[in-house]
């Protein structure tokens, strides 16, 4: 299938083509005819797989462009300031030629300018649920115009502890909207827990099982608590990085991997939700644009972050809920690029792991770093049963997964 065979509006295709996007994927594919009969959609689908456009693109086509005068008409929910400020940027690119107005609303900001941008007559607004609370409280805008509400990575925001604020907003949406909900899992409790925001959904499910992508070489370092940095040095040393996360599971540990990698002279930068929104942004925009080749992160940025050509994840600790491993290295290996990512593992991680083998059914290959100094030599358990990737480099246009 095409794009022009999606029936998209001639505005769409124009800036679809000028990303290079040759044929659309298979989540798109699923997803995109039924949203533009306006049915309420819940689809999933591997990381990095084109997600965001499979919604964005019809909505774009339903709205139309920016309507003068009339109020907002499609909600984005996403879980973290980043991801908003993202999505935002892809609803800007691909509605290039038919302009709607976004509004971009989340904390760690100030107000006004999100209160000037309502009042002109935004017809997008993509939001995180607690600033946009705000906002309705204080009047600044109201949701009984909403046509097309969209719960993004809505397994996140459940799991940040945003259930009541989400479901406060679902339900003062206008009750005659359409609904769609993305993520890389949609689990059945979840889907009991929004089922009352949804009408008779099309589900659209790509791939059975949430998976790391097929381009994604993963393997495991097992290694003394007490030598972890030391490896994380000797495998930053080995591998040709050219952009890098390194995940943590604390935001302390983040800090503190951050001054030592410093220490050791390697230019980097952190980024957890400690951090003043400004420093955030700044950490995310110096790592995008390649200024910084190591950005240390906690799971806020394990998620939807599309950045492109991170060729490494490191998980300095395995995290610990099993998602978050798919979800972390799902950052490399996006758009069928290829990418390697390395968990170290102390001995009191291994139940960690035997949940994430178990999640993806997959046993990951366990190495030993060649010429590291191991003070007790690790136990490596002997597999290689992680499928291969198929190999292909920077083909941005290829399809993404196989449809169920
Ligand atoms: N049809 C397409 N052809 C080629 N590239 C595409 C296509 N659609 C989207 N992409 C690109 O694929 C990348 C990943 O897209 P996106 O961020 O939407 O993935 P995702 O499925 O939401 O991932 P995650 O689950 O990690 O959030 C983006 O850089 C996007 O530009």
């Amino acid at each position: 299938m095409t794009f022009p065979e999606l029936g998209l509006d001639e505005s769409i295709l124009k800036s679809i083509d000028e990303f290079g996007f040759e044929e659309p994927t298979p989540i798109q594919e699923g997803a995109i005819p039924h949203i533009l009969e306006g049915k309420d959609v819940i689809g999933s689908a591997q990381t990095g797989t084109g997600k965001t456009a499979a919604y964005a693109l019809p909505i774009l086509h339903r709205l139309g462009g920016h309507k003068k005068g009339a109020p907002p008409r499609c909600l984005i929910l996403g879980p973290t300031r980043e991801l908003a400020a993202q999505v935002e940027d892809q609803f800007k690119s691909y509605g290039k030629y038919c302009a709607p107005k976004c509004c971009l609303i989340h904390g760690g900001v100030g107000y006004g300018k999100q209160i000037q941008e309502l009042n002109d007559g935004a017809d997008i607004v993509i939001a995180t649920p607690g600033r946009l609370l705000d906002h309705i409280q204080q009047k600044n805008f109201d949701l009984r115009s909403i046509e097309v509400l969209v719960l993004d990575e809505v397994d996140r925001m459940l799991d940040m502890g945003f259930v009541d604020d989400v479901k406060r907003i679902i339900k003062l949406c206008n009750k005659n909207r359409q609904t769609l909900l993305f993520s890389a899992t949609v689990s059945e409790e979840i889907k009991r827990l929004i089922s009352f925001a949804l009408k008779d959904p099309v589900e659209v499910t790509i791939g059975i099982k949430l998976s790391p992508a097929e381009t994604v070489k993963h393997e495991i370092y097992p290694v003394g608590a007490m030598q972890k940095f030391d490896l994380l040095i000797a495998l930053i040393e080995k591998m040709e990085i050219d952009s890098m996360i390194i995940f943590c599971r604390m935001k302390v540990g983040a800090d503190r991997i951050t001054r030592w990698l410093k220490e050791h002279g390697y230019p980097c930068e952190a980024m957890h939700s400690n951090l003043p929104q400004k420093a955030r942004t700044r950490a995310l925009e110096k790592f995008k644009t390649g200024q910084t080749k190591i950005l240390v992160a906690t799971d806020i940025a394990s998620r939807g972050l599309d950045i492109a050509n991170v060729t490494h994840v490191i998980n300095y600790d395995v995290p610990e809920h099993a998602e978050d491993y798919v979800h972390r290295i799902g950052r490399t290996g996006r758009a069928r690029r290829e990418g390697d990512a390395a968990t170290i593992i102390a001995p009191d991680e291994h139940s960690k792991l035997d949940a994430i083998e178990k999640l993806i059914d997959q046993a990951i290959p366990q190495r030993r770093l060649d010429g590291f100094n191991y003070i007790h030599e690790p136990h490596i358990r002997e597999t290689n049963s992680a499928k291969p990737r198929r190999r292909r480099r920077n083909s941005a246009s290829s399809k993404f997964g196989r449809r169920r």
